[in-house]
């Protein structure tokens, strides 16, 4: 899939923008500061509603605007489509392909597909568990759209059930009366545990998809590395005991929860579940995180981005890969690897300060981006 236009409204800097794009490579240079990743970033929030720079829309919204809009026309098996997303911070977003509204914006989703490489990828590897989480999540809803509702369904489920649980907690200890809300708990814990154990079997299944491909990617973009060197495990916040069903899953954390309880009303929050998981990143038998050096982090975090890309490609589609200021943080060496192993890409979208930065087999449609504007250079 490609996408073959690109137009803003009131988008980050721009008041307006208009990009002609096709497939192959195209280069967004310019000066720092002068918008190149906010294009990238509008295609990007296309395919997952979400930015890969800011967790609200707000920053999305140019300064002084109430909206944003951001329009792509897209091109799969030769057939267009356009898809059109209003960003109204503190409102519902609106969303709508070929002009016709879709009932919920997260209908939106996957309907374009991208991979995004960028400096923030470290925190892939050296943030918190957090960061990994959602990236399993972001990329369970890349390859199915309808487990965006499962993740939000989750979300809203734990929130409610952690404040349950700390006025549970509170009337249990004397301070209030409100010994009601233990009773409701156990509503709660049954919707955790059924929204969680179909999370948490989509994410087992997701990790084992993807570990072949890490350990691979991993070989070729750090140097001298085998692909036995790099690994990926799913570690739950309980013992599952082989369990992988989401039926079974959705009991297992039934039990857990049950308990737990004491401890879950004495901290007054939900301790157990896909929420408390982590992902595990090894080299050799040492983690990622807290011993890896930095270039063997950044290799990592390429290969965690590269094996989502070979993996939403092995699922029959390619999604556009976004290669946001990633060049300047490279060796000459691992440029050059990377450069050559996303050449083939349907779309490559990179943005680069100095074109210089941008390997010789990436040279394809250049853009000068620079004062608000984007002017084509060749
Ligand atoms: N909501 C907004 N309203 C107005 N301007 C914004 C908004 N969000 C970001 N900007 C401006 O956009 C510019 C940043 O654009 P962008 O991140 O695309 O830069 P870039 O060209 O990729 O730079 P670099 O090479 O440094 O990464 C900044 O000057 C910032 O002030």
């Amino acid at each position: 899939m490609y996408v073959s236009h690109l137009s803003l409204h009131d988008f980050r800097s721009y008041t307006s923008a208009d990009v002609e794009l096709g497939p192959g490579v195209t280069a967004f240079i310019g000066r720092n500061g002068q918008g190149k990743t906010n294009l990238v970033e509008a295609i990007d929030y296309l395919s997952r509603l979400a930015s890969h720079r800011v967790a609200s829309d707000a920053p999305l919204v140019r300064a002084g605007a109430d909206q944003a809009v951001v329009r792509a026309a897209v091109v799969r098996d030769g057939r267009t489509a356009v898809l059109e997303v209003e960003i109204n911070p503190g409102r519902s977003n609106r969303a709508r392909v070929n002009r016709s509204p879709l009932p919920r914006s997260r209908e939106l989703v996957g309907l374009v597909r991208t991979v995004v490489f960028s400096p923030e990828d470290l925190t892939l590897v050296k943030g918190d568990p957090s960061d990994r989480r959602k990236f399993l999540d972001d990329l369970l809803v890349l390859r199915a759209p309808r487990l965006a509702g499962v993740r939000s369904d989750y979300d809203r489920i734990l929130k409610q059930r952690n404040s349950l649980l700390k006025t549970a907690g509170a009337a249990r200890r004397g301070s209030s009366a409100q010994e009601g809300a233990l009773s409701t708990l156990g509503v709660w814990d049954a919707h955790l545990a059924r929204v969680g154990g179909e999370l948490l079997a989509e994410r087992l299944l997701l990790v084992d998809a993807l570990r072949p491909y890490v350990g691979k990617a991993y070989e070729t973009v750090a140097r001298g590395a085998t692909r036995d060197d790099a690994d990926i495990t799913y570690r739950p916040s309980f013992e599952l005991d082989g369990q992988t069903s989401r039926a079974d899953l959705t009991e297992a954390l039934l039990a857990e929860v049950e308990r737990r309880r004491n401890d879950e009303l004495d901290r007054g929050l939900s301790l157990v579940g896909p929420h408390r998981d982590e992902l595990l990143c090894t080299l050799g038998e040492l983690p990622v995180k807290g011993y890896a050096s930095h270039g063997e982090s950044w290799s990592f975090a390429l290969a965690l981005r590269l094996a989502s890309y070979d993996l939403l490609r092995s699922d029959g589609d390619d999604p556009i890969l976004i290669l946001d200021d990633v060049f300047a943080e490279l060796d000459s060496e691992r440029r050059a690897q990377l450069a050559e192993l996303v050449a083939g890409a349907e779309q490559v979208l990179v943005t680069a300060a100095v074109g210089a930065d941008v390997p010789e087999v990436l040279t394809g449609t250049r853009y000068a981006v620079g004062g608000g504007e984007v002017v084509r250079e060749q």
